[in-house]
Formats: C-alpha cells, structure tokens, sequence
C-alpha cells in the first residue's frame, strides 16, 4: 500500500487551544479516570460529571476531584467529553447535554460508536471530534504516570470552529497519547477497526482461544494447574516480547522445536476456515448489523452480557487462575 498514515508526536503539537476551557469529563470509569487524572496532572481545567453518587462519584473525591451531576458540569463547560459507557451516551446526550449545547462546545468521543451509528446527531453549530485510546483506561493512566503514553487515533467529524483537529491533538497531548504517538483517522475507520479488534482478537479471539487450548488439555487427562500455566499464563511473556521486540524478536526467544511447531500447527488451527469466519465477523461491524443486535441486546437489559461474565466467573480457569494467583504474584518482578 502506497498510503502513509499522518503520525503527530508531541513536538506537532501543543496544548494551547485547550488552555483557559472548561473540560467537562462524563463518566468516571475505566477510561473516565484515567483521562480527568491526565488533563488535569497536564494543567488543564477538568470537572467530572456523573449521573449520581455512587462508586465513581466516591473515586472522583478520592482523586480530589469535586464531582457534580453530569448536567451542572455540562452547563459550564466548553468541551464536553463522553466516557460514559457506549450504550448509555445516547440518553445522557439527548436529556443532559443537548438543552445545554451552546455555539462553540465541542463535543469529544474515545470511540466513535454513536456518531458513527447515528445514535447522537449534534447541531451543525458545535465541532465534533475523536480521541480514540488504543489500549485499557488503566493502562492510559500507568503509562502517563510513568512518562509515556497510549498511542491514540484523533478525527474530526465537525469543524465548526475550523479548529476541530488542533484541539483534538492538544487533548491527545494532554493524555499523553501523543509522548507514542497520534494517527489522524475517521469515525468510521476507528469505530469499525476497534468494534473488529475486540471481537475478532483482543478480546472475543484470544480469551476464546486460551479457553479452548486449556479446556482441551484439561479434556485429555492434564492439571488444571499445568494447564493454566502453559495456555493462559505463559501467553502473557509472549505477548511481551512481540510489544518489545516484534514477531522474530519473539522467535529468537522460543526454542526450534517451538517455532518449527508453531509454524506447522498454527497454521492448520488458524486456517482459511478461521480467515473466512474473521472475515464474516468484520463484515457484520461493517454492515451495522453488529451495532443493531447490541442495541437491541442492551434494550433487553444485556442478558447474553450478562451470561457471559457469570459462566467466565464460574469457569474452571477462572478458578484455577485465582487458585494460582499467589504464585504468580510471588514471582513477578519486583522493579
Ligand atoms: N474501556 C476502555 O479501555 C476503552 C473505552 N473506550 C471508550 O470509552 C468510552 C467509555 O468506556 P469505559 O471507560 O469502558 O466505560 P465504563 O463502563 O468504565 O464507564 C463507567 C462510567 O460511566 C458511568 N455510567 C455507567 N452507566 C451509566 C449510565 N447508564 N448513564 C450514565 N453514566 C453511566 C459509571 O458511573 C462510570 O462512571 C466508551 O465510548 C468506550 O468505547 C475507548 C477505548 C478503550
Ligand atoms: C480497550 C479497548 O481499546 C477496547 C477493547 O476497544 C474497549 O474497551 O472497547
Ligand atoms: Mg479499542
Ligand atoms: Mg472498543
């Protein structure tokens, strides 16, 4: 492919267009702390809005934040941002940020999941833009505290103000996603790659396949416990050296008999038959048929969601690894 991606890095950019805003952070979950934490530790002007007191409201105050409900924080606000959970946006938008949108708000996603979909449908008169974490709310936080950063995609879906990017990459900056690395991308490329990256391998793919390999050797007679080491734990340290080193810095690692293994089985486990199934699996997001069955499914109070956390809960690795977890925490590096 001929196309290079546009990269800004923090010499790019510079936090500027958000000194002097009010910066409204909705929402004080997994990505919700982590951003108000790291707009704030870089000097900008966060409140955090919450629908009512709870186990966020009591975070936020832990963190030394003094939280209002989410329509206080939204009327004082210049830019408004949404890490309340996807299904939740629409409904905060329509009853607590639309009657208080006013000419010049920004309106900021981490995904681009109700724009893209048309869920929320902002006034032309407001600039609409994205920056879309790559990576964990936890982590976006330990990286920053730490001195780096998550790589981050930005976009802008309005411009009202015909400085929509700028201030997209400021708050990239803010977040430390730009100390990495920030991607300029569209709502429908950034919504349709997550949507089939957590499907299909970050979350759906690996946590299946883990499952699989060790509910197989479990089948076939083996410890739980030796099987929880070798199909779920190990996975871990391999990651690791594919972050650090890439794939051959991984194979220089393993032995021959594995890379030879690897290269031979991997191949009939994960073969045109899975490729086909990926394939169907994006299409789905591509179509907005995903997007529908979880509309639909979140209408209906999310029960298949909430099978699936009671069977993990329940499950024999689950078990397993909590069994394990003393040992895996005495051996874990201490530095
Ligand atoms: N979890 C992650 O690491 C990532 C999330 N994102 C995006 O960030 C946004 C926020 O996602 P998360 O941080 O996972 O959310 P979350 O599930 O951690 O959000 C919880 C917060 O939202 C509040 N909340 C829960 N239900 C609510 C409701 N019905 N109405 C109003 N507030 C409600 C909770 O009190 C809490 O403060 C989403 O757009 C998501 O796609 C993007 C990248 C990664
Ligand atoms: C952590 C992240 O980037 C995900 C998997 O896309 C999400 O939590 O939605
Ligand atoms: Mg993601
Ligand atoms: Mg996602």
């Amino acid at each position: 492919m001929s196309h290079i991606a546009k990269i800004y890095t923090d010499k790019d950019t510079t936090l500027d267009p958000m000194k002097g805003k009010k910066i409204a952070v909705l929402g004080y979950g997994s990505q919700g702390r982590a951003w108000a934490l790291n707009l704030r530790d870089s000097g900008l002007q966060v409140t955090v809005g919450l629908e009512r007191e709870g186990k966020s409201w009591e975070q936020a105050k832990a963190d030394g934040f003094t939280p209002k409900k989410t329509e206080d924080a939204v009327k004082d606000a210049d830019v408004v941002i949404f890490l309340v959970p996807d299904m939740a946006q629409r409904l905060v938008y329509r009853e607590r940020v639309q009657p208080y949108l006013r000419e010049g708000m920004d309106l900021v996603f981490a995904h681009g999941f109700n724009i893209h979909y048309r869920l929320i449908e902002p006034p032309s008169n407001v600039d609409v833009y994205m920056v879309a974490p790559k990576g964990p709310g936890p982590i976006v936080r330990d990286f920053y505290v730490k001195g780096g950063g998550v790589p981050v995609l930005v976009a802008v879906h309005q411009n009202h103000s015909g400085k929509a990017l700028e201030k997209a990459l400021a708050i990239a900056k803010a977040l430390g996603g730009t100390r990495a690395g920030a991607i300029e991308t569209t709502f429908k490329e950034e919504t349709e790659t997550d949507l089939i990256g957590e499907q299909t391998i970050l979350v759906g793919g690996v946590m299946e396949l883990m499952k699989a390999a060790f509910e197989t050797l479990v089948e076939m007679g083996y410890q739980p416990e030796v099987a929880y080491f070798e199909t779920i734990n190990e996975l871990k340290m391999i990651v690791d050296l594919i972050y650090d080193k890439g794939f051959m810095g991984m194979l220089r690692a393993v032995s021959d008999t594995a890379k030879y293994g690897g290269f031979t089985v991997g191949k009939q486990v994960i073969n045109e038959e899975t490729r086909r199934r990926l394939r169907e699996a994006a299409e789905k997001v591509r179509s907005g048929k995903f997007a529908e069955e979880w509309i639909e499914e979140y209408g209906r109070g999310s029960p298949t969601l909430s099978k699936g956390l009671e069977e993990m809960d329940k499950s024999l690795e689950e078990q397993t690894g909590r069994r394990l977890k003393e040992i895996i925490e005495r051996g874990r590096p201490k530095s």
